[in-house]
């Protein structure tokens, strides 16, 4: 029987929000609008930072590989996110979340467990799909946001870091992701670990880690509240 946790370390794409929103919606506006952004704002400090950091004579060509691959390299990350920042900013993007992740997270919450985000999306990105998410503004229910500047999703030095970072025993930490290496990578530091086996998603179940179809899954399984029951009662 697993312990209930004192942190809930979640993954986003595959876990709280859909593959297709991110692969059919997010890389797609940022490659189209990649010109014109490097175009307007490639000499600002913190884009030129950025791009100090891609390779070869056409940096244009290089992040539009990277992105062919979904490669998860940090500095396309960063560039992804300050390039979705306008299109959350003016509506034209909002974040989706599958329709079970805000009530559990609100209520997971209210009983004072703590929540926090590691993603290979950017931590500016990451706090763009929370604050203008589909169930509205979820930012203030997070203490924490981690992306790869702190390390690879499947390094599980990098859970120790986050642990380290969070103030929590990783003992005391649940990640939850769709992708069983990473949570291979968690459980090798000491997380408890649960994988998201979405069938929406077309996720496939590893064998190694407890699973969930969705995040009451995950309630019932680590003794986390689940939300309150909503809807009419028919008179009788
Ligand atoms: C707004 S977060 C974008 C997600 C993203 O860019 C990505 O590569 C998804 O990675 P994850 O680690 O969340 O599976
Ligand atoms: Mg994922």
């Amino acid at each position: 029987m697993s312990t209930r946790p004192a942190l809930v370390l979640t993954d986003i794409e595959g876990t709280t929000s859909a593959i297709a929103f991110v692969k059919d919606t997010l890389f797609p506006f940022a490659e189209a609008e990649l010109d014109a952004f490097l175009a307007a704002r490639g000499t600002e400090p913190e884009v030129a930072a950025i791009l100090a950091e891609v390779p070869g004579p056409d940096q244009a060509a290089t992040l539009r590989g990277w992105m062919a691959a979904d490669a998860k390299v940090t500095a396309l990350k960063s560039l992804q996110g300050l390039i979705w920042a306008a299109g959350f900013a003016d509506g034209r993007l909002r974040g989706h979340l599958w329709p079970d992740v805000a009530p559990c997270l609100r209520a997971w919450h209210a009983s004072g467990v703590a929540l926090a985000v590691y993603s290979s999306g950017s931590v500016g990105a990451q706090k763009l799909l929370f604050g203008h998410s589909e169930a509205g503004d979820l930012l203030p229910l997070f203490s924490g946001f981690f992306d790869t500047r702190i390390g690879a999703k499947r390094e599980a030095a990098a859970y120790a870091s986050i642990a380290a970072e969070a103030g929590h025993p990783p003992g005391d930490i649940l990640f939850l992701s769709d992708v069983a290496e990473e949570l291979d990578a968690a459980a090798s530091s000491g997380l408890m670990t649960c994988q998201l086996v979405r069938p929406q998603d077309g996720t496939v179940a590893c064998g190694r880690h407890r699973q969930a179809a969705d995040f009451p899954g995950v309630a019932r399984l680590f003794k986390l509240p689940l939300p309150p029951v909503t809807g009419t009662i028919a008179a009788g």
